[in-house]
């Protein structure tokens, strides 16, 4: 009932359309009641008696009635419409409103299919029982007790006779009932299964085609299909059999009728008129119980959907913003107050100490605020931090400490699955900490409007998604009011000018559905441009550089190092050739940090490091020998190649050799990428 209440608000707007059309179909309720008795009395008076002109006169009443009754029950039919229409349109706004707000916690939890079907296959159930029970509220009772008043009037012991049938058919309809709840309630269960499978398949076609498995996903989506099936089948042999045996029932009550009916004619003196409205009024009577028995096979459906949607409606998300939220501009200013008061001190300390003292320590400070740190506050740290998943007890970071300054870039390293993007997830909140606290600004992100804290960052998942839309609209996801110039600029630093600028409608070119009609790398750049269109405080890149090849990505990282001099960076990476220039490398293992530092400091002192960097230079080894010929370890090859020449000369002097060796391949690309890379990681470096 409380759940009922909650949707009943939905149609709360439409009170006026909902009570227009309940009184309309009132009417068309009783104009239906007063026909039968018309006829009987057509029958008795006019054809009995051979009165044309009474036949003509009640003929002319009918059709009358008829005419009222249709008009009615069209303006109803308009109204109902319009109640269920907009209830379902309010409804699936809330739904979608709620799904909006829904963190990564609740998406994990519902999974996107039945949100999907929810939204839509849902409530367009509702919307189809309150339009049918708006008509069937009113008719049932209303026919039901009209229909049986009327024919009390006419004959009392006729119409108990008929009314034993009644109970019969009320059991009957309750019990099949019954059986059809849980059925429908795993039919719609099947349902979602079909449509995540039917995603799944569809959006990861390329690589069932890839691996010949196209049979295999036939298969499974056979299985789901057939599940299905066979509850609505199911389903559909109860209603079967439900609406036979109510039409057996309904003879039942009408030979009943005619059997004794003929011996009231005979004894009672009913009329043969009143026979015959009798007829009528007992198939109006089973009508409405047939009406009311229909309601028990839609309402289950409806109240499966309903507690589908509601279960979406009375989430709470887990992670909220709290109801003191601070403003992190109370922080900034504190923070250039702070700024100021330092600067002071170091002016006044200044003054006191000897002039040429003086230049070089300003020299070497200017030299480090422009390189490194611009503020004592930190742009993120991390205090700590454990985190685990709602739904799982391990936790998957344990004990996690470090910042990053403004101005300052950091990145995460580490094998799969040790916690690397569950990390970066915590810093725009996607999740809450178990224990600890993420700072951004020096302010806990659980004390900040969630969207004040994304409004600073720049996040480039792992995955890229693009919109259906022109380019120039998806990079305004990331600011909507961007100039198209903004636009450019963005691209460039992306490295997705160029490809943009080929395209044959630039920037108001269009992207079809998920990006599928540019590469995977062109997708990756664009979801970067959308993140630093918006000039954020704090980039955060989950292993975007990977689907880059090795020039690319670092032109890009020297473009974003040249531009966002100011913004704190956090590089996600795979490719440890890639990170080894940037002075403060994180190393995760196993949901902890085993070492921080550079790389030459971390080849020294974090075996965990180490080990992955002779992995990848391991793997180096082995193509080389082999004379392997894949482009993309190729590059991986070069990659470590250039970085070792450039950095770490002595301990990557193997992979030299290697390098050459992949060269020698035949790749011209990769020669290319190692001779920019060459220039550009010199003047990446921190
Ligand atoms: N939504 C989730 N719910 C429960 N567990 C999860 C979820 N996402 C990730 N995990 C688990 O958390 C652990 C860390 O995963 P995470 O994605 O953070 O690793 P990663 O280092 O980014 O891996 P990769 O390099 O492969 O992207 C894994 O054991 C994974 O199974």
């Amino acid at each position: 009932m409380q759940k009922m209440k909650k949707l009943a608000k939905y149609l709360l707007p439409y009170r006026f359309a909902v009570a227009a059309a309940v009184f309309l179909i009132f009417l068309q309720c009783l104009t239906q009641l007063l026909l039968p008795d018309l006829m009987a009395r057509m029958v008795d008076v006019g054809i009995i008696e051979g009165d044309i002109d009474y036949i003509y006169t009640m003929g002319v009443y009918m059709l009358i009635i008829t005419v009222f009754s249709m008009i009615f029950s069209i303006a109803a039919n308009y109204f109902t419409s319009k109640a269920s229409a907009g209830f379902a349109k309010l409804l699936r706004k809330d739904l979608f409103d709620k799904v909006d707000y829904f963190s990564l916690e609740e998406f994990d939890r519902f999974g996107t299919s039945t949100l999907v079907t929810r939204t839509t296959n849902d409530v367009s159930q509702l919307q189809n029982v309150i339009m049918m029970m708006l008509r069937v509220v009113v008719v049932a009772p209303l026919t039901f007790l009209g229909s049986i008043l009327l024919m009390l009037n006419k004959d009392v012991t006729l119409s108990l006779v008929v009314l034993a049938v009644v109970p019969l058919l009320a059991i009957f309809v309750y019990f099949v009932s019954r059986k059809i709840i849980p059925s429908v309630q795993e039919m719609q269960n099947q349902l979602d299964k079909v449509s995540r499978i039917l995603r799944e398949r569809l959006t990861g076609v390329r690589v069932i085609r890839a691996f010949n498995k196209e049979e295999a996903a036939a298969k499974q989506y056979e299985a789901a299909n057939d599940d299905l099936t066979v509850v609505s089948l199911k389903v559909n042999r109860i209603v079967a059999i439900l609406f036979p045996g109510m039409l057996f029932l309904m003879n039942l009550a009408t030979i009943a009728l005619l059997w004794f009916g003929s011996f009231r004619i005979e004894t009672a003196g009913l009329t043969v008129g009143d026979m015959m409205a009798f007829i009528q009024y007992v198939t109006m009577i089973m009508m409405s119980v047939v009406m009311i028995s229909f309601i028990f096979v839609v309402i289950p459906r409806a109240k499966v959907s309903a507690d589908r949607i509601l279960e979406v409606l009375n989430t709470n998300e887990l992670i909220q913003d709290s109801e003191n939220t601070v403003l992190f501009e109370n922080k900034n200013q504190n923070k250039n107050e702070n700024k100021n008061i330092n600067e002071n001190i170091s002016e006044n300390a200044n003054e006191n100490t000897n002039e040429n003292a003086n230049e070089n320590a300003n020299e070497n400070a200017n030299e480090n605020a422009n390189e490194n740190i611009i503020s004592d506050i930190p742009a993120v740290e991390f205090k700590n931090v454990s985190f685990r998943y709602s739904d799982s007890d391990k936790m998957i970071l344990k004990d996690i400490s470090f910042s990053i300054h403004h101005g300052e870039t950091a990145a995460l390293i580490g094998g799969t699955g040790s916690g690397k993007t569950s990390l970066i997830s915590l810093v725009p909140r996607f999740y809450d900490v178990a224990d600890g606290i993420v700072y951004v600004d020096g302010t806990d992100v659980r004390d900040v409007k969630q969207s004040d804290l994304r409004q600073k960052i720049g996040f480039v998942p792992q995955t890229a998604v693009l919109f259906s839309g022109t380019v120039a609209e998806n990079i305004r996801y990331g600011k909507e009011d961007a100039t198209d110039a903004e636009i450019w600029k963005a691209l460039e630093i992306a490295q997705a000018a160029e490809f943009v600028e080929n395209m044959e409608e630039g920037i108001q070119s269009y992207i079809s559905q998920g990006g599928t009609n540019i590469s995977g790398g062109q997708k990756q750049r664009l979801t970067i441009a959308r993140a630093i269109v918006r000039r954020p405080e704090i980039y955060i890149f989950d292993d975007n550089f990977s689907a880059l090849d090795y020039k690319t990505d670092a032109d890009l990282r020297y473009a974003l190092k040249t531009e966002i001099k100011d913004a704190a960076v956090l590089i996600v990476a795979q490719r440890v050739a890639t990170i080894r220039n940037v002075s403060k490398i994180i190393v995760l293992d196993n949901g902890e940090i085993v070492g921080i530092g550079s790389d030459t400091e971390l080849m020294e002192t974090c075996s965990v490091y180490k080990e992955i960097v002779e992995s990848q230079s391991g793997s180096m080894t082995e193509n080389g020998a082999d004379g392997g010929s894949s482009a993309g370890e190729g590059d991986n090859t070069d990659g470590d190649n250039t970085d070792g020449s450039s950095t770490n000369g002595s301990s990557t002097d193997g992979s030299s050799t290697d390098g050459s060796s992949t060269d020698s391949d035949g790749n011209g690309s990769d020669g290319d990428g190692s001779a920019d890379n060459d220039n550009t990681d010199a003047e990446v470096t921190e």
